[in-house]
């Protein structure tokens, strides 16, 4: 058997020109949706996302506005560029690129955002309103890779409901959240939560009719381990050196071979990286929407 190709680019593709058509109807209204980011230091993984982010933003119509810190910038000066964005009403939604340097409280700054203009979804009220069952009209943001992930899957008619689904990573902007999603009475997943920490992965991993790898282990998900005929979605990423070449390879946790036994299989690149891009899109369109009904 060789996998499906769960197909991130096209589909993002055709979210972005479904997001333009919004931006459109938004714009006519008066209102401009815009992409803030903070971007703390020159950690080149970092840099290449948030360049990426608002090439995306220029190919819907989304203004960008950056706030582009230098590695040595303290607490205060992270907060600062935070509160700009809050008090900017160009500014309908943003992002705090992550991982923040060593030294920055991470969570802090989470906090500082404003919750209207969490675009990630990962503000304590938005992350609780997930748990809470907030209903969806007045929920802000989910978070992009959770949605990228169930989107992929739907627009590819993979359905969810009654499925074994493993998690393996326990990360904030993945593994923690996701099984709130899946768990929900329109979806009905039932989820196994798998870390670094769990004893038999593979007797998870085995057992489970789609695998949602996130654990950013390159290749920790190996073809003897899936269940042949299962739905593996490749998440996680991690920045390889090539010891000949000296490059950077991107790699993802789906070890070769695993096409192989899966029915359906999302590649790394070109699967759920460009679905949580437009995904961010998405959650900066949803707000300016939301934004603008409150007039
Ligand atoms: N506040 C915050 N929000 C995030 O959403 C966030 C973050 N911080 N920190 C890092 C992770 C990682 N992440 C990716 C997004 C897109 C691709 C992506 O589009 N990848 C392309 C390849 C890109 C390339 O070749 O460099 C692909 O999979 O095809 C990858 C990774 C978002 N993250």
């Amino acid at each position: 058997m060789t996998a499906q190709v769960l197909d991130g680019r096209a589909t993002a593709a055709t979210i972005k020109a479904e997001l333009a058509e919004r931006v459109t109807a938004l714009k006519a209204k008066g209102v401009t949706p815009g992409l803030g980011t903070v971007l703390v230091g020159e950690d080149p993984g970092s840099k290449a996302y948030v360049a990426g982010k608002h090439r995306d933003c220029a190919e819907v119509g989304i203004a960008s506005i950056r706030e582009d810190l230098p590695a040595d910038a303290s607490q205060a000066d992270v907060e600062a560029a935070v509160e700009r964005l809050n008090a900017d009403p160009a500014c309908t939604g943003y992002i705090v690129q992550l991982p923040l340097p060593k030294g920055i409280d991470t969570n802090a700054v989470l906090e500082l955002i404003d919750p209207a203009k969490d675009a990630d979804g990962l503000h304590p009220t938005n992350l609780g309103r997930l748990v809470l069952r907030v209903k969806e009209e007045v929920t802000s943001p989910l978070p992009c890779t959770p949605r990228a992930v169930l989107e992929l899957l739907a627009r590819h008619g993979v359905g969810l409901a009654g499925k074994e689904v493993c998690v393996v990573g326990r990360g904030t902007t993945v593994g923690r959240s996701i099984g709130l999603l899946l768990t929900r009475k329109d979806v009905n997943a039932t989820v196994t939560l798998t870390h670094t920490g769990t004893r038999d992965l593979a007797k998870h991993v085995g057992e489970a009719d789609v695998v949602v790898a996130a654990a950013g282990q390159p290749g920790i998900i190996t073809a003897e381990m899936v269940k042949p005929g299962a739905v593996v979605l490749d998440v996680g990423v991690s920045r390889t050196v090539d010891p000949v070449s000296g490059k950077a390879k991107l790699r993802g946790d789906v070890a070769d071979g695993v096409a192989e036994v899966a029915s359906w299989l999302s590649p790394n690149p070109g699967g759920v990286g460009p679905m949580t891009r437009a995904m961010l899109l998405a959650n900066v369109v949803d707000t300016a929407e939301r934004q603008a009904a409150q007039g």
